[in-house]
């Protein structure tokens, strides 16, 4: 029995795009819970629905049917509105590209999207204390083409933290990284998962993967495995490794 809370519930989650006369089904009736406080990574082979799960359980897409709850919210039956309205305040995402602003600083590139959540003043002292715990205040004042890849990256996570959102969904955000820029961004995300923060999070890069506390596996528009590895320790990187690794050969991955 999982006794944490459910932050996202769905229920016979079915997602078809219409191509032409044809109808293309990439989720098959999925039923899915996703728990608070956990890193929950999805991964399965490419084109089996993955981005596309993560979009329709985020509120970023509307599912063809089911049933989706995201935070207690049935975001079925709401409308643009309400939905856009939802994302703004309650979830935020991280993409392999940063999208940051270039001729806004790192410092305001994370305030810009705060103001209107809180007080300016809380909003600059937040971004200040977003990037010391990034290990980026030095950096505050520099544009995005002066920093590397990974420190846009964690900008880039900054700024999905400002407004207070309840869960991060990325889709990649290590895909466009070296390993060691990767590495500081996965450190920041475990860093975050550490502090109670839920993230989701699609990747094809089996060192994202094992910051996993929950793993699972997609395979043509169903969840077929999961692996649940508790919480990730530097120490046992090595062992957490192996042990994805095997589950995602099993797999067939
Ligand atoms: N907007 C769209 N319109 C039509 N078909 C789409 C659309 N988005 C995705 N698809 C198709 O749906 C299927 C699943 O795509 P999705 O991006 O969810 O897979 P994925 O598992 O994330 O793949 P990858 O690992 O390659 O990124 C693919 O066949 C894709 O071509």
């Amino acid at each position: 029995m999982n006794m944490k809370n459910i932050i996202i519930e769905t229920k016979q989650l079915c997602k078809t795009y219409i191509l032409g006369k044809t109808g293309l089904n990439v989720l098959k009736n999925i039923d899915l819970n996703i728990y608070e406080g956990d890193f929950t990574v999805i991964m399965g082979s490419s084109g089996s629905g993955k981005s596309t799960l993560l979009y329709s359980i985020s509120s970023m897409d509307r599912p063809t049917s089911g049933i989706v709850n995201i935070l207690g919210k049935d975001i079925m039956n709401m409308s643009e509105k309400e939905l856009s309205k939802f994302r703004k305040m309650e979830v935020s995402f991280i993409f392999q590209s940063m999208n940051l602003l270039h001729d806004l600083t790192t410092l305001e590139n994370i305030t810009y999207i705060g103001y209107g959540t809180d007080t300016k003043e809380k909003i600059n002292k937040k971004a200040l204390s977003l990037l010391d715990q990034f290990g980026l205040l030095e950096e505050k004042d520099k544009y995005p083409s002066e920093l590397s890849g990974g420190q846009q990256q964690r900008v880039a996570i900054g700024r999905a933290l400002i407004g207070g959102s309840k869960i991060i969904f990325g889709d990649e955000p290590t895909g466009s990284l070296n390993s060691s820029t990767g590495k500081q961004v996965l450190d920041s995300l475990t860093q975050l998962n550490e502090q109670g923060q839920s993230i989701v999070m699609v990747t094809h890069d089996l060192k994202a993967a094992t910051r996993a506390t929950r793993l699972l596996y997609m395979a043509d528009g169903h969840i077929y495995a999961e692996l649940n590895l508790g919480t990730y320790t530097a120490d046992k990187e090595k062992e957490r490794k192996s042990i994805v690794y095997d589950f995602l050969k099993e797999q067939g991955w």
